[in-house]
């Protein structure tokens, strides 16, 4: 039984601005970025013929290089993950060019060895570790009866690997399939997760398997997306005394850098030379243009990224897109092709549905 309990919504869309790092302010870089979090308003200043212009954007939320991990998500993302709780599915993609702080946004900052293995959250533990904080935190106070389960997988050059993996299956190539209109990755693991302390072992692993991979195969981490999800089976009575299982997944989405593609999907010159062509940012892209101009034809199926979230651009999920940008002068070009992107991305509309199963 599908019961559709809210119309369309938009994607909503944040934007963070990171501080200048150490090196940065030692070199007195030029900041171009004024966050106005009240008007919800970012300005890029430019010079042009000695005059100071500038241009703005204004997004759902807005964040300055003041605002930390504990702040953004309690704005953003908290009331997202309640949602999850109702059954909903929501997926929170971070874009921006590398070096923007979207790993510091989704997983934090670096830790000390131990710091979080108690299951604490530091000051800079990001999205992925509160989340899992608020869904227990929840899920006790309800005394509900639930499993929580997350997989990590990283996609790089249209390959699927498994971060969570071990042993015989580490190497693997996982291929995806599609099973009643559902894309579903064959032999993904799906790690059950007892409490909020077994978050930090997770993500540990999976960055581990990064690293080596990076390592070991020259990998580019910024070339890479990852897929962080959650989904959390409970077990409810209705209103009505009937006994419903209730699924609400979260998919945190870690995009590739998002230079060399530029804000129309077109691929950068330099970079089809030089080979750096990802096909999986440039198909979001072109999948974000089709919605935004209601195309008939949605190029949903020509990537992996696409293929796997398709649910979350213009189907049935919540969705929302923090853009992140860096504040300097030298950063200024992808800056603002990053904020028309994401801007565009505001476009998109989803009929997000609450699944229901009645136990039999
Ligand atoms: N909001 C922030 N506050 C403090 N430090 C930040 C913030 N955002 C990013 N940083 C720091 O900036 C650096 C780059 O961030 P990060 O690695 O998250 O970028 P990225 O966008 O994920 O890059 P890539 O695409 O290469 O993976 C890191 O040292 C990170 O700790």
């Amino acid at each position: 039984m599908a019961s559709s309990r809210n119309g369309a919504v938009n994607v909503q869309v944040i934007l963070r601005c990171r501080p200048l790092s150490k090196e940065e302010v030692a070199n007195g870089t030029h900041q171009v970025i004024t966050c106005n979090e009240r008007a919800r308003e970012v300005t890029v200043s430019h010079n042009v013929g000695g005059k100071q212009l500038g241009r703005s954007f204004h997004f759902d939320k807005v964040f300055d290089p003041d605002s930390g991990q504990a702040k953004l998500y309690r704005m953003a993302i908290k009331p997202i993950v309640e949602e999850v709780l109702e059954g909903f599915n929501c997926t929170i993609f971070a874009y921006g060019q590398t070096g923007t702080g979207k790993t510091y946004t989704m997983e934090g900052g670096p830790r000390n060895s131990g710091e979080g293995s108690s299951g604490e959250l530091s000051d800079e533990a990001g999205v992925i570790p509160r989340a899992i904080h608020q869904i227990f935190s929840i899920l006790d106070e309800n005394d509900a009866e639930y499993t929580v389960k997350c997989s990590f997988l990283e996609l790089y050059n249209e390959e699927t690997t498994d971060l969570l993996a071990v042993g015989d299956a580490v190497d693997q190539k996982l291929k995806m399939l599609e099973d009643n209109g559902r894309v579903v990755v064959q032999g993904l693991e799906e790690i059950i997760v007892k409490n909020k302390v077994d978050i930090y072992a997770l993500l540990d692993r999976g960055s581990a398997k990064r690293r080596t991979a990076e390592t070991l195969l020259n990998k580019q981490s910024s070339r890479s997306h990852s897929v962080f999800c959650v989904t959390v089976h409970m077990r409810e009575v209705s209103a009505e005394g009937e006994e419903v299982i209730k699924t609400g997944k979260l998919y945190l989405v870690d995009l590739a850098g998002s230079e060399n593609v530029n804000r129309s999907g077109a691929v950068d010159a330099r970079a089809k030379e030089a080979g750096l062509i990802n096909k999986s940012l440039l198909t979001l892209g072109r999948v974000i243009t089709a919605l935004v101009e209601k195309s008939p034809h949605v190029p949903y199926r020509d990537s992996k990224l696409t293929r796997l979230l398709r649910d979350s651009l213009g189907g049935r999920t919540k969705t929302c897109v923090i853009a992140t940008i860096a504040p300097t002068v030298q950063c200024q070009e992808e800056t603002l092709s990053t904020l028309d992107y994401a801007h565009r991305a505001k476009n998109i509309r989803n009929r997000p549905e609450v699944p229901t199963t009645p136990v039999l």
